[in-house]
């Protein structure tokens, strides 16, 4: 391990799902889902600052070290390879936490993509993928590609092509959503609503690479079960639209609420209406590749 690679950046970027439909519970208490996540241009930047430290430490992430993904990434990685080592790392959030980005679960991957290039442990993409699975289920998509069709628990990935061709205003609407608790509202959600897991899924890869984001029939199988809690969601879908979004949603469990936009100059004046109006709000665009 030469020296002079430290500090190491790594770049570790957002997510939005387009399209998330939960599929059904299973018996391991888990949903399956049926989604469309896209990459966006938004990212945590992470310092490993040391791979020699007596145990491990990181700052800047405000979560408990068992609950924190990359102290568990860390863990993993030294359970599957054997390597006796501990790190200080240092991450920027940029990403805001409990929104529905998937900043925690993006750290994790770049974390262990990194990890097997400094150590030179030659993992493939597969090895990498079960290690991330044991993280979080959404890892799994951080490692494989910038734009995937992902089902299963997370694990099964599609990787299709990056559209590039819109803009995407990211609005925090003040809140943050725990992803167990909007599951489980969700599962009591559906028990009122019978029929509620059978809803139609649109062909989303063919809209998706094929539509104008306006004849996107998207869902998120959350959006019903979030508004019924937070009624403000319906406001920021009115002004995102009343700027010119020609799709709107709420990325993956909350709590972050989208427009997707046809024109740059749309998305930039939404934004800056949108902090006007005190909401902190971030105009981004799809990756079609992972930064760094
Ligand atoms: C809803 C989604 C959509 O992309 O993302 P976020 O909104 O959290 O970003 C994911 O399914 C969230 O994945 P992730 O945030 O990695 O969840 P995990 O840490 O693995 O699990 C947290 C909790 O969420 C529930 N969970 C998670 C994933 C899944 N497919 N089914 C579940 O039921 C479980 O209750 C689990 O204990
Ligand atoms: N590296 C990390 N970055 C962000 N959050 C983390 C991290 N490690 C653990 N967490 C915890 O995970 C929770 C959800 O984080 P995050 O991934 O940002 O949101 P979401 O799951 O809604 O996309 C946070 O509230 C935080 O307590």
């Amino acid at each position: 391990m030469a020296k002079d690679k430290f500090p190491y950046m790594i770049f570790s970027p957002a997510k939005v799902n387009l399209h998330l439909k939960i599929l059904d519970r299973r018996a391991d208490g888990y949903h399956n889902i049926f989604s469309l996540f896209q990459c966006v241009s938004m990212s945590d930047r992470i310092w490993i600052c040391s791979l020699t430290e007596p145990s491990d430490l990181v700052d800047g992430v405000d979560a408990t070290p068992g609950s924190n993904t990359l102290i568990k990434v860390l863990n993993e990685f030294r359970s599957y390879t054997g390597l006796d080592f501990f790190a200080h790392i240092r991450v920027e959030k940029n990403i805001p936490q409990g929104a529905g980005l998937g900043g925690g679960s993006s750290n994790a991957a770049s974390l262990l993509k990194a990890l097997n290039e400094i150590f030179s442990t030659q993992l493939g993409v597969d090895d990498l993928i079960e290690i991330g699975a044991k993280v979080g289920s959404d890892v799994p998509f951080f490692l494989k590609s910038p734009a995937a069709i992902v089902s299963g628990r997370g694990e099964v990935l599609k990787p299709i092509r990056a559209r590039d061709d819109f803009f995407i205003v990211l609005v925090e609407p003040g809140f943050c959503v725990n992803t167990s608790d909007a599951y489980a509202w969700l599962d009591a959600y559906a028990e009122g609503n019978p029929g509620f897991f059978d809803m139609q899924d649109p062909n989303i890869e063919e809209q998706y690479l094929f539509f104008e984001p306006e004849k996107w029939d998207f869902y998120n199988s959350f959006l019903p079960v979030l508004l019924e809690r937070f009624p403000i969601l319906l406001d920021l879908e009115r002004l995102l639209r009343t700027y010119g979004a020609v799709y709107t949603n709420v990325s993956g469990s909350g709590s972050t609420f989208f427009g997707v936009f046809n024109y740059e100059s749309d998305a930039h004046n939404a934004c800056v209406s949108l902090k006007k109006k005190g909401f902190s709000a971030h105009c981004v665009r799809p990756l079609s590749f992972f930064p760094g």
